[in-house]
């Protein structure tokens, strides 16, 4: 039987690790801290990240990164975005080239601005790595209700195999060659759902929320094209798809962080309230900066940007936005598709 170790017993680890499990797969999964995996143990389930959710017997909770490692085909990496390269440096002694690395973090590196196969394929260079993003809230996925992502990485071959692993019959799982509009739009689209949340905090409507989503996927376009993205990946399950679920769930942490900062309270308090990562914090900043590097217009970025970093007022960044230049929506949309000269 397949071995799949899933390193983070996080929501998202835990419920793609329970997905992998009910295939009869041997899964085991990884936490850096003793009191969630002995929790895990006793009760079978993961009641601080993912509480409701039976874990499978054949899915061995473990501290002991070796362990998990052990025999496993594929090894799926499920903690936030600023630990993966932390987390890759400590896997590495236990690593054998063979071994398929998946990431489910969506997020960009801060400082190096790298994409995060990027980083992995940094600290661990003699392995393949792939990217599973998509749609998919964890507490909708282990309970069975139907989902579609994508894996995305450089061999069909490989990913073909991946979509089989991780395919079941509520799990629906595309292929997309694309892996940099992939990473992108996984990782832009969490600064998009902030507005949403801060925009549905303040207590503005629905034209507000489709004008964000719209809006916010023309500018994840535009830079994605300028750092070498497909744009039709833009139009996929892994942008627009996951943008829309991101900006209208109640299960998004980084909607609900936005709902309180709409609300008013201070992003500490909002960090803390939320409990879980949210990664449009970092996103923000990072995407700010390589904006600003590429001279990219984000008028959405910047706005949030200034809101959780410059302390500025929401009602008036949004004026701002508001009354900014006119534009001709077309020429813009027809911009993102023309692949010129570089
Ligand atoms: N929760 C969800 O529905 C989905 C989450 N994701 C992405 O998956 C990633 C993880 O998200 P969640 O599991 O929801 O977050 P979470 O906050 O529930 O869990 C994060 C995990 O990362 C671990 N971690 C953080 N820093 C670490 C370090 N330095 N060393 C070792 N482990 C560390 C934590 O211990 C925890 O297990 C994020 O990038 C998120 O955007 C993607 C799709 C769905
Ligand atoms: O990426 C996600 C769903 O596809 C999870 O979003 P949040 O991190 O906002 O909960």
């Amino acid at each position: 039987m397949l071995k799949i170790a899933v390193i983070g017993a996080g929501s998202w680890g835990t419920a793609i690790a329970s997905s992998l499990g009910k295939k009869g797969y041997e899964v085991s999964l990884w936490h850096r801290r003793e009191e969630i995996i002995n929790n895990i143990k006793e009760k079978r389930e993961n009641t601080k990240y993912l509480p409701g959710i039976t874990i499978d017997e054949n899915i061995y909770p473990t501290v002991n990164l070796e362990e998990a490692l052990i025999d496993a085909e594929v090894i799926v990496l499920a903690v936030s975005s600023q630990a993966v390269r932390n987390v890759c440096e400590s896997l590495e002694p236990y690593v054998n080239s063979d071994q398929i690395i998946v990431n489910l973090a969506k997020g960009l590196e801060a400082d190096t601005y790298l994409r995060l196969s990027q980083v992995i394929n940094e600290v661990l260079p003699y392995n393949e790595v792939y990217v599973l993003s998509g749609p998919s809230h964890a507490e909708e996925v282990a309970k069975g209700i139907p989902t579609t992502v994508v894996v995305s990485g450089e061999s069909r071959e490989k990913s073909e195999y991946l979509q089989e692993v991780f395919s079941t019959d509520t799990f629906r799982v595309y292929t997309n060659p694309d892996i940099v509009g992939v990473e992108l739009g996984g990782a832009l689209k969490n600064i998009i759902a902030l507005g949403a949340g801060m925009s549905d905090g303040l207590g503005y409507g629905d034209n507000s929320k489709a004008a964000l989503m719209t809006r916010g996927i023309v500018e994840i376009s535009r830079l994605g094209k300028v750092l070498g993205a497909k744009s039709e990946s833009f139009a996929g399950l892994t942008g627009i798809g996951d943008l829309i679920v991101t900006c209208t769930s109640m299960h998004s942490r980084n909607r609900r962080a936005g709902i309180l900062l709409g609300e008013g309270m201070p992003l500490q308090d909002v960090l803390k309230e939320i409990g879980m990562v949210v990664e449009g914090i970092n996103a923000t900043k990072i995407a700010y900066q390589i904006s600003n590097l590429y001279h990219c217009d984000m008028p959405i970025t910047t706005a949030i940007y200034k809101v959780l970093y410059e302390n500025a007022d929401v009602k008036e960044v949004v004026r701002d936005m508001m009354t900014r230049k006119k534009k001709n929506e077309i020429e813009e949309i027809n911009s993102l598709y023309y692949h010129g000269w570089k």
